[in-house]
């Protein structure tokens, strides 16, 4: 029964954490007996910022519903902090709610709307407060549902592809935001992604799931902000393109001339 494979998701402080926003141990997740998580380990440190990659399907949304305890189906230890928010690629705004109400749904207590102002203030959306969630463009759609995930001022930010429905331009910005809010608020992030420059650009370690595991990581040493065309940074993206089966252009070029 599905009851007896869920173990527990331990909701602990920061402080009985042990320095770490998330510490996962043995975990697995199943469907229909096939293991996508398979005996996974994990350590986030507090403050970090990791990006996950790997091929589709191979099991990162499920690690990062785990981690928002949106999934308990699972067998082992997963131990993330109390305080946690998760922003999904479709912002999954309440179209009958303006923007402002949107933010604080959920939110325990009654906070008010000033709660909601400041964050979309933060997300340089105060001007859209009043706002329905129709009339909003995909980017500040994107934001509002980033103000909502920060009002919860979480220890833990997760963050399943927030950017992969943007145009490019959108999407930088997005990407800036996102980095600025992570400094100013010094909250570990997991970010889910496909684009390994994006996690080249924002992440302090890039992790690629296959086969159930983290099977590759890197960490980036390179000061903020980054340049994709740094030697450094272009030698991590080959290492991971490589890594999920990519062929980076630069190395297709030099065998066609060979
Ligand atoms: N509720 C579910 N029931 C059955 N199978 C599921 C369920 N959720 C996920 N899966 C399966 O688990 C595997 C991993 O799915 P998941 O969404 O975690 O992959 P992903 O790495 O995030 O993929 P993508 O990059 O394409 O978003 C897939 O084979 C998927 O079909």
């Amino acid at each position: 029964m599905a009851t007896d494979l869920h173990r527990q998701v331990n909701p602990l402080t920061k402080e009985t954490t042990d320095d770490a926003a998330v510490r996962v141990d043995s975990l697995t997740r199943s469907f229909d007996g096939r293991a996508v998580i398979d005996n996974l380990e994990l350590t986030i440190p507090q403050g970090e910022f990791v990006a996950l990659l790997g091929r589709s399907g191979c099991g990162k949304s499920t690690l990062l519903r785990v981690l928002a305890g949106l999934d308990r189906e699972i067998n082992g230890e997963v131990l993330v902090p109390r305080r946690k928010a998760v922003a999904f690629q479709a912002p999954r705004l309440m179209p009958w709610k303006k923007v402002w109400r949107n933010v604080l749904l959920g939110l325990p207590g009654s906070p008010g709307r000033e709660v909601a102002e400041k964050a979309l203030e933060e997300v340089g959306l105060g001007h859209r407060s009043d706002a329905w969630p129709k009339t909003l463009s995909g980017g500040e759609a994107q934001r509002a549902s980033l103000a909502r995930a920060l009002v919860r001022e979480p220890d833990l930010l997760l963050l399943d592809e927030p950017f992969g429905a943007l145009d490019a331009l959108t999407r930088i910005t997005a990407q800036r935001l996102v980095s600025d809010l992570w400094q100013s608020r010094g909250c570990a992030v997991l970010l889910v992604t496909h684009d390994v420059e994006e996690a080249l650009l924002l992440a302090d370690r890039v992790l690629v799931m296959d086969g159930g595991v983290i099977a590759h990581e890197v960490r980036v040493d390179r000061d903020r902000p980054r340049d994709i065309a740094d030697p450094y940074i272009a030698d991590l993206r080959t290492q991971l393109l490589d890594r999920l089966g990519v062929e980076a252009p630069e190395a297709a070029e030099v065998e066609k001339v060979a």
